[in-house]
């Protein structure tokens, strides 16, 4: 946790950690808090949130600046609900004392969401699906270039806006993928999507490598190693880096029972990789899907999927 407690301690706060820095915490309310410019080691939208929104309650001003532009919800939200907040890609800075006016939302469709699917069309022959107005928000699209940089066939229509967002429907279709060299500038804006991305990594032809992307190991669960021993688990080669993988997809995936770690992105992963697979895959724990994704297995099984 230091990552959030080091620059919310800079600005006042006292937060307990455990030696190694980690949960449970301990919060000493009734601090004031002073603003700060934050200058954040890693591009993490949620670093940047936590400062933001302590900024709120803190005197003065405080600023992030991030080494890679992360999805900005956080600044939107709060200046849709009134705060007077400057923003542009990797930069905020807002005042501490304003209140909040409530306000109505639009919340578009879930990119991450559909990228399940977007994978899933695209790898399974003869598929064919029509994903509706999705939200495409460029700090969230990153797998969209990705899956095209591999010969994906996505197309969009119907552009239009909502809630302050692009959004479309992603028509997409089964196109044979060749491995590629995921751009390090993408991966920011395709944190969450890497498990999907791995899949399609499977089914293409010859080597996808991934780096840059150190993050995946602290999520819900360390995304590159439970990706990584899944898939071999599977029989695919996968050679894992510290911040990455190179995956040698092409081959036909078997059976074999994946440990999801109680990860939703892991559990839906291994249920596309399972529609690709000659054999029968058995996923563990997949209880946490229903925390994105409540529907996941109805719609999956009306898209068509086999699941049991
Ligand atoms: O802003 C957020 O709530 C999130 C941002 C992303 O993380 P980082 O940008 O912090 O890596 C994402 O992976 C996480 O699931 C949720
Ligand atoms: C937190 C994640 O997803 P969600 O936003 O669905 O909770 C994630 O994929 O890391």
């Amino acid at each position: 946790m230091r990552r959030v407690t080091g620059p919310l301690s800079q600005m006042g706060a006292k937060i307990d950690t455990q030696d190694d820095g980690t949960p449970p915490l301990h919060v000493h309310g009734g601090q004031t808090l002073h603003g700060i410019d934050f200058a954040s080691p890693v591009a993490s939208a949620q670093i940047k949130s936590a400062v933001l929104l302590a900024g709120l309650y803190a005197q003065g001003e405080t600023s992030v600046v991030e080494p890679h532009p992360t999805r900005d919800y956080t600044e939107r939200m709060l200046s849709a609900f009134g705060v007077d907040i400057e923003f542009s890609p990797g930069k905020a800075r807002l005042r501490g004392g304003q209140r909040l006016r409530a306000t109505d939302i639009v919340v578009p469709a879930d990119f991450s969401s559909a990228a399940f699917y977007l994978v899933a069309a695209s790898i399974i022959p003869g598929s064919e699906l029509r994903l509706k107005q999705v939200g495409l928000n460029p700090r969230r699209t990153g797998l969209l270039h990705a899956l095209r940089l591999m010969g994906a066939d996505i197309t969009e229509e119907n552009p239009a806006e909502q809630g302050g967002e692009p959004v479309a429907d992603l028509v997409v279709r089964y196109a044979p993928l060749k491995g590629a060299r995921i751009p390090e500038e993408l991966v920011p804006d395709m944190i969450d999507e890497f498990p999907a991305l791995f899949v399609a990594a499977a089914a293409a032809e010859g080597q996808t490598v991934v780096s840059g992307a150190a993050e995946l190991r602290v999520k819900e669960s360390d995304r590159l190693a439970a990706m990584a021993t899944g898939l071999r688990a599977l029989g695919m080669q996968v050679d894992e880096t510290e911040d990455g993988a190179t995956l040698h997809g092409g081959v036909r995936l078997g059976s074999g029972t994946i440990e999801s770690h109680g990860d939703h992105r892991i559990a839906m992963a291994f249920a596309i990789a399972g529609q690709i697979s000659d054999g029968e895959v058995r996923i563990n724990d997949i209880a946490n899907v229903a925390t994105s994704f409540p529907d996941f297995d109805g719609l999956a099984r009306r898209a068509g999927f086999n699941l049991a």
